[in-house]
């Protein structure tokens, strides 16, 4: 049998609400986990565990694998992890931030340290690791996953059979973040009769479109003390989670892919360090939306309040000009709209779908963008543009700029639809500056729209770089073109990769907006909206709200309270609208307007089965925001309830919420009948068709 190590406490550190806990073997590996500071008299250290899972783990090319049949499938617990050992920690505390250093060696000269930061504002921990090789021979580095967190759940002997759960958003074009959850055995994560054998589920995606079949974001659910351990990795490109389990607890990790898996390695010379991306890691007690907004950077409602948008796309679908745009202010103003984007289709030559060479058509804009931008702002209106600048599409000059572009082992990456510049050339960003940074800034654009729609693939040529590492090189100059485009004063930008496909904390915390889906008339909005809560705060995430001429009362309000889960971004048919139709969407957007406070900083709220079918959803769904972190906590909510094609008339109560609640205000369709009765909240929802209800409540 394998020998059982002994774990002790190494130290203890009490960050906000979160404990985090570092336990040690008696040959100095360390491990680390974390739990809310209201269960830490739960904490039981682990009896049954055969290795310690080293809070850094890496591996060197030549070092060998674990056993458990782990060769191929994870390098977790080789040789390299298992000769580091404990050398010293620090904590620092500079303002609001503290951060915990933790240094381990090995006996070859070779230093890894594991940071973990805190800041005061917030509930997330920010964690990263760094590996130096300070030996003569050059070290090659197959591994190092950003993360590895260990004794999930710390509160058994032995964990409760069907009760711990690991968490997935699950993701594809146009249906976002759909939420998994099931119990950690439907994935063989239990211990089998003898610790032999690893139980590991693992995913990720390779390439640069980084939420792909999954989002960056794993989590483990203790459904029996209501707590919730979350991971999201920094998503700039490719990435690689796992939830593995050999004996009694489950330990979450990653980062980067391994060579193995996605050909990442990284050589370090003498005196050389590599420092991986960063994971944003939380535990909370209650529910998902509130634990999921632990992990968020905290978002404040402006002093202008949240932006309603109009943005002309499903509108004109490619065809924008200057005539519509200034034939569509007046109305536009008159019923409140704060932003003004043009979309794809402004440069010459260029199809809804296909960029061009960025150059302004003059048959749709005769004296270029500026006189545009004037005219929006003169409605007291932002002006915003859409580029989609790192690819090139096939009828560009720039796609048969060979010089220019990327490459994989020597050859033009190409997809049917594009080609990706290569920004590591000075030349390309000149270009860059050329026909964006130095026009949106004299034009006098507000806000600059910037669309990604291809990925990659697994890598490109840079030096001795490839795959994912090579994309993390990349994916940086994307970043900084961002950093040198917000120092054009007041500009904001919009991230949007085929709508919701760059939805990570790399790209999210950069720009001010996200666009959340291409989902621009499907019935599943405020599933998606809904979902996305989970990664991105309501006051960024952007939901199209195409407006029909021919919509009826119960879908006009349908697609405008979706929006009511983030920001508005109105297109469609708005010269068609008839009096009584914006008086529904005025009527709502002041309800919206309203009640913005709480959907800025409030904390989300969700009730209702999962929908199973997004193309075709059949259902409902109850959707809000309260004022504190739970509905029990709170004395303000706004709730929206969606029906979703219900075969038959259905009722439902909240049962969450008490009979203390008084409705306040109520915009929507009258279609959905609602009660706030002394057992609960009431509702009942109409059969067969689509619509919705928002409601504001508080409780005295
Ligand atoms: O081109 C401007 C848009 O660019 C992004 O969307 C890219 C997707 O464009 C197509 O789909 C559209 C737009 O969502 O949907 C319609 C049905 O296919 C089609 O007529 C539209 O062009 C492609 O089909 C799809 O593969 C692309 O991913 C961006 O997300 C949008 O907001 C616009 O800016």
């Amino acid at each position: 049998m394998a020998k059982i190590i002994t774990l002790s406490t190494l130290k203890k550190y009490q960050l906000g609400d979160m404990v985090v806990h570092y336990l040690q073997d008696t040959e100095g590996h360390v491990e680390w986990t974390i739990y809310p500071a209201e269960l830490a008299s739960s904490f039981r250290l682990p009896t049954d565990q055969v290795r310690t899972n080293s809070l850094v783990q890496a591996k060197l090319r030549e070092d060998y694998y674990d056993k458990n049949f782990t060769n191929g499938t994870t390098m977790l617990n080789c040789q390299t992890s298992q000769l580091l050992k404990y050398q010293d920690q620090r904590v620092e505390v500079e303002g609001p931030v503290t951060t915990i250093t933790t240094t381990l060696a090995d006996t070859r000269d070779h230093r890894a340290v594991h940071f973990v930061q805190w800041d005061e504002g917030e509930n997330r921990l920010k964690t990263w690791v760094k590996f130096t090789n300070l030996s003569a021979q050059t070290a090659l580095l197959d591994w190092l996953p950003s993360f590895v967190l260990s004794d999930l759940t710390p509160f058994y002997d032995q964990q409760p059979q069907g009760k711990i759960n690991l968490v997935r958003l699950r993701s594809k074009w146009t249906m976002e973040g759909r939420i998994e959850e099931q119990p950690v055995e439907l994935y063989n994560l239990e211990p089998s009769w003898s610790p032999s054998g690893l139980g590991i589920e693992q995913f990720g995606q390779a390439g640069t479109m980084p939420v792909r079949n999954f989002f960056p974001f794993v989590g483990i659910h203790d459904t029996q003390t209501a707590t919730y351990w979350l991971a999201e990795l920094e998503g700039k490109a490719s990435w690689q989670p796992n939830a593995t389990r050999l004996t009694d607890r489950v330990a979450l990790y990653g980062g980067l892919p391994d060579h193995d898996s996605g050909n990442w390695q990284v050589e370090l010379k003498q005196g050389e360090s590599y420092t991986s991306p960063y994971a944003l890691l939380t535990v909370g007690t209650g529910t998902l939306e509130y634990c999921s907004k632990r992990l968020q950077k905290a978002a404040s409602l402006p002093k202008a309040g949240l932006p309603i948008t109009y943005n002309e796309f499903a509108t004109t679908w490619g065809n924008p000009n200057q005539e519509l745009i200034e034939s569509s202010l007046p109305l536009l103003k008159k019923h409140g709209t704060d932003y003004y984007v043009i979309d794809a289709g402004w440069a010459k030559d260029a199809t809804e779908e296909l960029p061009q060479d960025w150059v302004v058509d003059e048959k749709k804009f005769p004296n270029g963008l500026k006189p545009v931008v004037d005219a929006i702002h003169a409605q007291g209106m932002k002006a915003g543009i859409w580029y989609e600048i790192e690819t090139a599409a096939p009828p560009s000059a720039k796609y048969h700029d060979l010089s220019h572009l990327l490459t994989r082992d020597g050859v033009v990456i190409s997809t049917i639809k594009r080609r990706f510049l290569n920004l590591f050339d000075p030349k390309v960003r000149a270009y860059i500056r050329q026909v964006m940074i130095d026009p949106v800034r004299a034009a006098g654009f507000d806000y600059l729209k910037i669309d990604y729609n291809d990925t990659i693939g697994v890598g490109v040529d840079v030096g001795k770089l490839h795959g994912p590492e090579s994309l993390e090189q990349l994916t940086g100059k994307t970043l900084e073109m961002f950093s040198e485009l917000h120092k054009i004063p007041g500009l904001e930008i919009e991230n949007c990769a085929s709508g919701g496909h760059r939805l990570t904390p790399a790209y999210i915390e950069a720009t001010e907006y996200s666009s959340f889906s291409d989902a621009h008339d499907s019935h599943a909005i405020p599933i998606i909206a809904a979902n996305e809560l989970n990664v991105i705060p309501a006051a960024k995430n952007l939901i199209w709200c195409v407006l029909h001429a021919d919509s009826t009362d119960d879908e006009l309000n349908f697609h405008l309270i979706s929006t009511f889960l983030g920001l508005a971004c109105l297109s469609g048919d708005i010269r068609g609208l008839s009096d009584q139709q914006w008086q529904t969407v005025d009527t709502d957007f002041k309800f919206y307007k309203e009640n913005q406070h709480l959907i800025a900083e409030g904390t989300p709220i969700r009730e209702g089965q999962p929908i199973i079918s997004y193309f075709n959803p059949v259902g409902y769904q109850v959707s809000g925001f309260v004022n504190h972190d739970t509905v029990a906590d709170s004395d303000e909510m706004i709730l929206m309830i969606f029906g979703f094609n219900l075969p038959e008339k259905q009722t439902i109560s909240i049962a969450a919420a008490d009979g203390a609640w008084h409705v306040e205000d109520v915009v929507g369709a009258e279609s959905i009948e609602f009660a706030a009765t002394e057992t609960g909240l009431k509702m009942t929802m109409p059969k067969e068709v689509f619509t919705a209800k928002a409601l504001r409540l508080t409780r005295h």
